[in-house]
């Protein structure tokens, strides 16, 4: 690694990266219209009133449109049972016209996450987070990749071209993000390290990594002089926090510290965040000519 101290760290448009995703998507769209007749679908099913989640399915909704491809919102009622929305998962899984199936998280208490994901049918499992899929990736097969980690994959691959040998800490070990995350490192031939929130001197483990990924959940943690001169910083965290009487949105990076260290570093928002949505569109592109006999679109999953 260049030992060189990088006070202009080069910041990474996520924004910008998600939109021409969303663009070769689109180009995808088209060609599997114009061969097959057939237009891929996305349905995405909301429990509750959760207002962050409003916004997100409101947006997926509104992306899958933009792309030119079939939209079916499900907004179902907090109180909604298990039986109630395992019987739509199942109707969507019969659905021919649905490629893509996403429930939005966190679900309201009383359901069982794990259950309901796991009804999904893992070929129409757009999240990545059914446990065929889970197993699959693990094990180096062909499977739906998490839409958060993928998108940071195709982030840190544009950046750097091969991650081959690189020593990358991932703080977080969500079943979303964090061990997925992991695993396409590891794909990548990245020396991989999972840290959390009990791992011994922390600061020090993450100063010895060329790529952080900072998946914690916890506003601003990662402190400047944790960072590696020159190092690449992936800031997966989004939390609203109050700074000067205002409702701000930071990320698990103190980002001004972090910044005045790093070779190249994700704004939150801006960064992370935009990348998610796009990879569920690719993500349902992929499903539906997986499920077709289609050509896959290349550049889009790994
Ligand atoms: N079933 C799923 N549930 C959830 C997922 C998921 O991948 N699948 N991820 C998150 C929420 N999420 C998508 O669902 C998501 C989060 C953030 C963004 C985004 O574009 N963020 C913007 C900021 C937007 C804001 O102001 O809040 C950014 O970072 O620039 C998109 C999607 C949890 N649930």
């Amino acid at each position: 690694m260049d030992t060189q101290i990088a006070t202009n760290a080069q910041i990474i448009d996520g924004k910008a990266f998600a939109a021409k995703i969303r663009s070769k998507v689109a180009e995808h769209v088209s060609r599997i219209k114009a061969e097959s007749g057939i237009t891929p679908g996305l349905a995405v099913v909301l429990v509750g009133e959760d207002p962050a989640s409003q916004v997100y399915v409101r947006s997926k909704g509104k992306q899958t449109v933009e792309v030119g491809m079939a939209s079916f919102e499900h907004k179902l009622d907090a109180n909604t049972s298990e039986k109630d929305l395992l019987a739509l998962v199942d109707k969507l899984n019969k659905d021919p016209s649905v490629h893509g199936i996403l429930v939005q998280l966190p679900l309201p208490d009383h359901l069982n996450s794990d259950l309901v994901i796991n009804s999904i049918d893992p070929a129409k499992d757009v999240d990545g987070f059914h446990i065929s899929n889970v197993g699959l990736l693990a094990t180096g097969q062909k499977a739906m990749v998490p839409c958060t980690p993928l998108g940071c994959l195709l982030l840190l691959r544009d950046l750097h071209g091969s991650l081959s040998g690189k020593n990358a800490v991932v703080i977080g070990r969500s079943n979303i993000v964090g061990k997925p995350m992991a695993q396409l490192l590891l794909g990548d031939s990245c020396t991989v390290t999972i840290a959390h929130s009990r791992t011994k001197d922390l600061p020090e483990v993450v100063r010895r990594a060329e790529i952080v990924v900072a998946a914690v959940g916890r506003p601003e943690m990662v402190k400047g002089d944790w960072i590696a001169p020159g190092a690449t910083v992936i800031d997966v965290g989004i939390n609203r926090i109050e700074r000067d009487g205002k409702q701000v949105l930071v990320g698990d990076v103190d980002f001004d510290g972090a910044a005045a260290q790093a070779g190249a570093i994700t704004p939150v928002p801006g960064g992370v965040g935009p990348m998610t949505i796009a990879c569920l569109l690719a993500n349902t592109v992929t499903a539906c000519c997986r499920a077709n006999g289609l050509a896959e679109p290349e550049g889009l999953t790994i």
